[in-house]
């Protein structure tokens, strides 16, 4: 009963169970999953011989005191919609949607509510997950909850009203910064003779390293372009150019992230 229960084994519930099990923050004895399809049930069954797979979300319910919803936004409420009946009122629920706020979640289930944003960096140990709790959970939950994502990255406490600009660049970061890899990677190889998948590899490993020298020294980016941008030189180009251009780019970016996000679990 005192186990952890993950409805929806998609991409951040494989990424939850994996990590969980793997940290060892988490034996198979402790985790019970379902999902809507067979096959993710049997992925997961086939991935950790001896976890607990339940075939109903209700049996979930009934099996676990926290209660994981990796579903997506839309399908949310739903799911607690449905488990609530068989729940009695202790349990903790904690809810990866983006965009569906402790007001909709605790109107559902009156008991402990938490949000979780985790970020698929957590998949290699990095970056961080967003933890905001609701009024009822109490301090014996709330760190059973913060260790478990302590495992897999870390975590930063929030309060709903960040949540939406703090899931940005946390979570959905990840895929912002990939797509800008892949442009600066393509529009490199494009203008030369350079093979794309070579462009793509440099391109990769500069953002990794550039993002670990700005951690390791302190320094911020202005001091780094400073340091790279030889007086005259090429890099002083082209930081020109992002610099015309980019603040609009990104303030259309975001504008149209937030857009949605208030909308995405509709
Ligand atoms: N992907 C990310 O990087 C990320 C990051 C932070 C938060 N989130 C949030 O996590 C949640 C899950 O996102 P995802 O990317 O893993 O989605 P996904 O589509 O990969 O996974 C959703 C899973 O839920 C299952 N499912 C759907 N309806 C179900 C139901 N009624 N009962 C049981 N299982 C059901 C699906 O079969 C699927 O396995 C979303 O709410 C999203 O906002 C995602
Ligand atoms: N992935 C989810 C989305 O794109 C939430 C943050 C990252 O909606």
């Amino acid at each position: 009963m005192n186990c952890i229960g993950v409805i929806g084994y998609g991409h951040m519930g494989s990424m939850l169970v994996n990590g969980f099990l793997s940290s060892g923050v988490l034996g198979v004895d402790e985790v019970v999953v379902t999902s809507r399809s067979q096959e993710s049930r049997d992925a997961c069954a086939a991935a950790w011989p001896g976890i607990g797979i339940a075939r109903a979300n209700r049996e979930i319910a009934r099996r676990c005191r926290t209660v994981i919803l990796a579903v997506r936004p839309q399908e949310t409420t739903e799911v607690l919609r449905e488990i609530v009946p068989g729940m009695d009122g202790d349990e903790h629920v904690v809810s990866l949607a983006a965009g569906v706020g402790l007001t909709e979640l605790e109107g559902l289930f009156s008991g402990s509510v938490t949000r979780a944003i985790p970020t698929i960096t957590s998949t290699i140990g990095q970056g961080t997950t967003l933890v905001c709790h609701g009024r009822q959970v109490g301090m014996h939950d709330a760190l059973r909850v913060e260790g478990l994502f302590s495992s897999i990255g870390n975590v930063m406490l929030v309060e709903e009203d960040e949540l939406p600009a703090a899931t940005i660049l946390s979570s959905c970061g990840p895929g912002l910064l990939a797509a800008v890899i892949e442009e600066l990677a393509g529009a490199t190889a494009r203008a030369s003779g350079l093979a794309p998948d070579r462009a793509l590899c440099l391109a990769t490993e500069t953002a990794a390293a550039t993002a670990a020298y700005l951690r390791e020294t302190g320094e911020t980016p202005g001091d780094l372009v400073g340091r790279v941008a030889t007086g005259g030189g090429v890099t002083e180009a082209g930081v020109k150019g992002l610099r015309e251009r980019l603040p609009q780019v990104f303030d259309e970016t975001v504008a149209a992230m937030l857009v949605r996000y208030g909308a995405v679990g509709k």
